[in-house]
């Protein structure tokens, strides 16, 4: 019996592997696994021992891919032509009770082309059924563990007040632990102000507080994290060493740790993991992570909650917001609410609590990021997944902090600095949804040079406004237009509307007039935010928390890029990103920023236009023809009336331009002796034009020249695009 086997059914990445042959109609079960060969001459698959009559053809569909040809690998060969379709024959799909998918092709001796098409079919529905079933696997999973953490400790500042008010002893205990070491410490910065040493004695003080910090456990390790974020409250000196309190903490018992993953998960260890690490690889406010192998064989990360640890954090939040309520009460130079302040940040570190909300923020994150090719975003398992235990896939990776060892495998640390960038932007000002923790212990760097998250306990996102309103503020300040950074702040909800911003105008100019006149890629981002900082603090600007953390995550990068390169400015390698949604965005608030920057006062700035084409180009997802299509429908449509106007002007310039541009310049390069000639006799030039006339007009010709060239060059240009704008 000759068989025609079917192409590799659909995709490269299936084998089809001839699982029986039954001269009955499908019976269901296996006789024997046979693989089917080549037989060149006919250019046909066939069976290569015996066999014969007609028979249920069996094909299971698996993965890895398996070849098999006669030096061992399989090579599908495809012969429709000479293949012919059996009528009557069967074909259907039968799924095996062990999961695996059976694919009975049919019932016939030859398959021709149209069976291919119908394997193709039949390949993609088994291929469909996996995925749901795999997806309907992972739901299963991520239920239990939901249902595993559904005893999570929720903050609830009314219940905390009952369950302490009936310890008083306990309280007061505590209160004292914090009285001695916050007490001593304010003393010691008393005494340093009252002697003029605050200076010279910051580091010291600054290292004091880190340690106290540690001391008083992970509530108080949570407050330093939360102030190492915040360049707007902390000298740089307390940053620095507060950043410290986001690795290398004290550990816990691994005895503790290991009965903990059991009570948890519900099961031995022995029976989830085939080897664990004795001890842990990284200690955390929080937790502590181990390396294990599970039964399965994936390699992760297991997670384990510190013992105890919402008793503690408890009693510090009771405390805490007792006395927030006193500074709310007493203190008048304080305006913030205070306890709003707390109960917000309490909430916060009640979510980091729950390990099954860091999973469900890391499925979020990758379902968003992951697709980029450079980075890499662990999967979660949940069934090892639980309030106190959080598996994840083990990243092999070098954390950035370790640069030399970085430096030493070969790998580039400002390309991974780059890629954090890009990240980093994607995450804040096009979905905003954004690792709110990014320093450098999260980010791994891999062999092949790909750059991993870690460590999703804290997200944050930036509102949708603010996000446009981020990429203006950055072009604004690019360029220079103060009036138009004023204006940000409404939209960046730093002011309210009832605030005049007229007065902030020549405060940012003093500042900034200065600082810009390095180029976009001399500017420091340190420089600017500091700037930007002095400025906020002039006037009554209430700074959403979002922000903070978006200037830490862009500055972290930075300072990890100026190891390597003390000349590393990450705006420069942001701005294209920014030039890019400018050019390219419909959102209304961007494409009018687009307007104002383009047709100021009345005339259009083609160095501008050039200048953002230059960077946009430089964004890997730059499409020319998507460049300006704000623009243009803008001038299309009933708004842009007023557009048009100053459009129609300028192309008259531009014609100008183009046509006695051409005509000066042609002048130009005629030898004096023959210029004569062209003059009929006199050697004045025949073009009726001023000198500086004549220059503006060659340097506006060339630059819409090179313009063109840039749009020429770049992915994606249809010069079609501009027909709109030439009717217009
Ligand atoms: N999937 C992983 N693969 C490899 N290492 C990991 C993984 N997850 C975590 N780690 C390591 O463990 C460290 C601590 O983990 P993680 O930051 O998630 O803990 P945490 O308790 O949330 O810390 P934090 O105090 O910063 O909130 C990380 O800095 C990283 O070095």
């Amino acid at each position: 019996m000759a068989l025609i086997a079917s192409s590799p059914i659909g995709t490269a990445h299936y084998s089809i592997r001839i699982l029986a042959l039954s001269h009955r109609p499908w019976s269901g079960t296996f006789v024997k696994s046979k693989v089917w060969k080549s037989n060149k001459k006919k250019g046909v698959w066939s069976q290569q021992q015996g066999g014969g009559g007609r028979g249920a053809l069996a094909v299971l569909v698996q993965e890895p891919p398996q070849r098999f040809d006669s030096d061992g690998k399989w090579q599908p060969q495809i012969d429709g032509e000479n293949g012919g379709s059996e009528n009557g024959s069967a074909t259907s799909i039968v799924t095996r009770d062990d999961g695996k998918r059976v694919y009975l092709v049919k019932t016939g001796a030859v398959l021709g082309k149209d069976d291919l098409k119908v394997a193709s079919i039949l390949t993609k529905q088994i291929e469909n059924r996996r995925k749901q079933a795999a997806i309907d696997d992972e739901a299963r999973a991520e239920a239990q563990a939901a249902l595993r953490a559904a005893n999570a400790p929720v903050y609830d500042p009314r219940s905390l007040s009952e369950r302490y008010r009936r310890q008083p002893l306990k309280v007061l205990r505590r209160m004292l632990q914090v009285a001695v070491e916050l007490g001593s410490f304010a003393a010691s910065i008393y005494l340093d102000q009252k002697r003029g040493q605050l200076q010279a004695n910051m580091w010291k003080r600054a290292v004091e507080l880190r340690e106290k910090l540690t001391r008083l456990g992970p509530t108080f390790v949570k407050v330093g994290q939360g102030l190492s974020t915040r360049p707007d409250l902390c000298p740089p000196e307390y940053l620095e060493e507060l950043t410290k309190l986001q690795d290398s903490l004290p550990t816990f018992p691994d005895i503790e740790a290991f009965s903990c993953i059991e009570n948890e998960l519900g099961a031995t260890l022995e029976s989830i993991y085939s080897e664990i690490s004795p001890s842990p690889i990284a200690a955390a406010s929080l937790g502590q992570v181990y390396k294990a192998r599970l039964q399965s064989g994936e390699v992760v990360a297991v997670k384990v909650q510190r013992p105890d640890i919402e008793e503690a954090i408890a009693l510090d939040f009771y405390l805490l917001r007792e006395l927030s309520q006193l500074v709310d009460n007493y203190v008048e130079i304080v305006s913030s609410n205070v306890v709003a302040l707390l109960d917000e940040f309490a909430t916060r570190v009640y979510q980091e609590l729950n390990y099954v909300q860091e999973a469900h923020n890391a499925v979020k994150f990758k379902q968003l990021y992951g697709d980029r090719p450079d980075v890499i975003v662990p999967g979660v398992f949940w069934n090892c997944t639980s309030s106190k235990v959080l598996t994840m896939v083990w990243i092999d990776g070098i954390k950035l902090s370790e640069q030399e060892a970085i430096e030493k495998r070969g790998l580039n640390i400002l390309q991974l600095v780059d890629t954090g960038i890009q990240c980093s932007l994607r995450q804040l000002l096009e979905h905003g949804y954004f690792h709110a923790d990014p320093h450098p212990g999260n980010l791994l760097a891999t062999s092949d040079g790909k750059l991993a998250f870690v460590d999703f306990g804290m997200m944050s996102e930036t509102p949708e406004q603010a996000r446009f309103a981020i990429i203006g503020h950055v072009v604004h300040l690019v360029n220079r237009d103060y009036e138009a950074m004023a204006q940000d702040y409404y939209a960046l909800d730093f002011l309210s509307s009832e605030v005049d911003v007229s007065p902030i105008v020549p405060v940012l100019k003093g500042f900034f007039d200065d600082v810009l006149n390095a180029t976009v890629s001399e500017l420091n981002f340190k420089t600017i935010v500091d700037g930007l900082g002095a400025v906020l603090y002039q006037f009554p600007f209430d700074v959403p928390p979002y922000y903070a953390l978006i200037l830490r995550s862009l500055t972290v990068l930075e300072g990890l890029a100026l190891y390597t390169d003390p000349n590393f400015k990450v705006l420069a390698a942001a701005y294209p990103y920014f030039a890019k949604r400018l050019l390219t965005d419909s959102n209304p608030y961007l494409r009018d920023a687009l307007i104002e920057l383009l047709f100021k006062d009345g005339s259009f700035r083609w160095n501008r236009l050039e200048n953002l084409l230059i960077q946009g180009r430089k964004s890997s997802d730059f499409v020319a023809n998507d460049a300006l299509q704000p623009v243009v429908k803008l001038l299309l449509g009933p708004e842009g009336a007023e557009l048009r106007i100053l459009v129609e002007k300028e192309a008259i310039r531009v014609m100008e331009a183009l046509i006695l541009g051409t005509a000066v310049e042609g002048y130009r390069a005629i030898p004096e002796p023959l210029k004569a000639l062209v003059g009929g006799g006199s050697n004045a030039s025949p073009i009726r034009m001023k000198e500086s006339e004549q220059s503006a007009m060659l340097v506006l010709r060339a630059q819409i020249l090179r313009i063109w060239s840039l749009l020429q060059n770049s992915k994606g240009f249809d010069p079609a695009m501009l027909e709109p704008i030439v009717e217009v």
